[in-house]
């Protein structure tokens, strides 16, 4: 069973224009929606949906967190949040003529006594995987992070940007980069696949057992000691790429648990990723052929 920590969710806003965006301009919204996000959050609903036993943790305040904890119960995934003063963060993706831009909050300031109180709803639960996945709101250190893995014998996978990944000293399964911060976190060149596999194989020795690279419309890499393998991404219609890695995670794991080996958890991942990609929003996309579109996904070793 897992758990997901998310110590910064969001509500998810996606709005969407015709029009490119412009400077000192109303602009009319062709469509609009509001989804539970966060990436610990969005890793909670796609395992759900693949019938992966998992329940969602983090920390949620005001109006918003209100939104989320109602979201999450309509979709059937199990919860147990911390509440905090403050409010939850709101997150905004505007997608204007095909261009995405990414306009997230900060979050409300938080004490560190949460990680306590958050470390007691972990334990209560008796995982034997923890996702703690997305930024820190202001308040918390990296060491919020740390102390989950050194928390209890559950194998800890973390998902997070490179600056509080190089800061992390604990030992985890995976961490989960994106090209980009796998580039901030080691500073190597990740202008190539074989780049993003040296730096990954690497960052290994910082304390993850295996890093999961995802690097866009040039796939995924999964370094570990079953090799270099790499994935190529599918040839797909991307409507809007928020969560992708979300869901590239969530395939991993739910095969993981389900006893697949790194070949097909990576296939897997990959499939669920191509699903997320082709639609608006962080709501959960329609997975029940993921066994079919997984085999459409190539892997080899580098
Ligand atoms: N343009 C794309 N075309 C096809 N698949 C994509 C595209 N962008 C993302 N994906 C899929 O989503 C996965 C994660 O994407 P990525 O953007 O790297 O994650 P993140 O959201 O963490 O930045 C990729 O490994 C790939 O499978
Ligand atoms: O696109 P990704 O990396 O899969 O994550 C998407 C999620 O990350 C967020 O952008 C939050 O990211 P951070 O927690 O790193 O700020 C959410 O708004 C969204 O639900």
């Amino acid at each position: 069973m897992i758990v997901t920590v998310t110590y910064n969710p969001a509500v998810d806003q996606t709005i969407q224009f015709d029009e490119q965006m412009a400077p000192d301009r109303v602009m009319r919204a062709d469509s609009a929606q509001f989804d539970a996000g966060g990436k610990g959050i969005n890793a909670a609903q796609l395992l759900t949906a693949m019938d992966c036993p998992c329940v969602a943790t983090g920390l949620l305040g005001g109006f918003t967190g209100s939104f989320i904890r109602e979201t999450l119960q309509e979709d059937g995934v199990e919860t147990a949040f911390v509440d905090v003063d403050g409010t939850t963060r709101l997150n905004t993706t505007a997608i204007a003529a095909a261009e995405e831009y990414k306009l997230n909050q900060s979050g409300p300031t938080v004490g560190a006594s949460v990680v306590d109180a958050l470390l007691e709803q972990v334990r209560a639960q008796s995982p034997d995987r923890v996702l703690v996945g997305g930024s820190l709101p202001p308040g918390l250190s990296p060491d919020a992070i740390d102390r989950i893995a050194a928390g209890g014998d559950w194998e800890t996978i973390v998902d997070t940007g490179g600056d509080v990944l190089r800061e992390l000293d604990g030992q985890y399964g995976l961490c989960k980069p994106n090209r980009a911060e796998l580039g901030d976190a080691t500073g190597a060149d990740v202008s190539t696949v074989e780049g993003c596999a040296d730096a990954a194989d690497t960052f290994r020795d910082r304390g993850f057992d295996r890093v999961l690279a995802s690097l866009g419309a040039d796939g995924a890499v999964l370094v570990g000691d079953a090799g270099r393998l790499y994935a190529e991404a599918l040839d797909i219609d991307v409507v809007d790429t928020v969560g992708a890695g979300d869901a590239l995670l969530s395939g991993v794991l739910s095969a993981w648990e389900a006893g697949a080996d790194d070949e097909t958890a990576l296939r897997t991942g990959v499939a669920v990723s191509s699903q997320v990609v082709q639609r608006a929003g962080t709501a959960v996309p329609d997975l029940d052929d993921i066994e079919t579109l997984r085999e459409n996904v190539t892997v080899r070793q580098l």
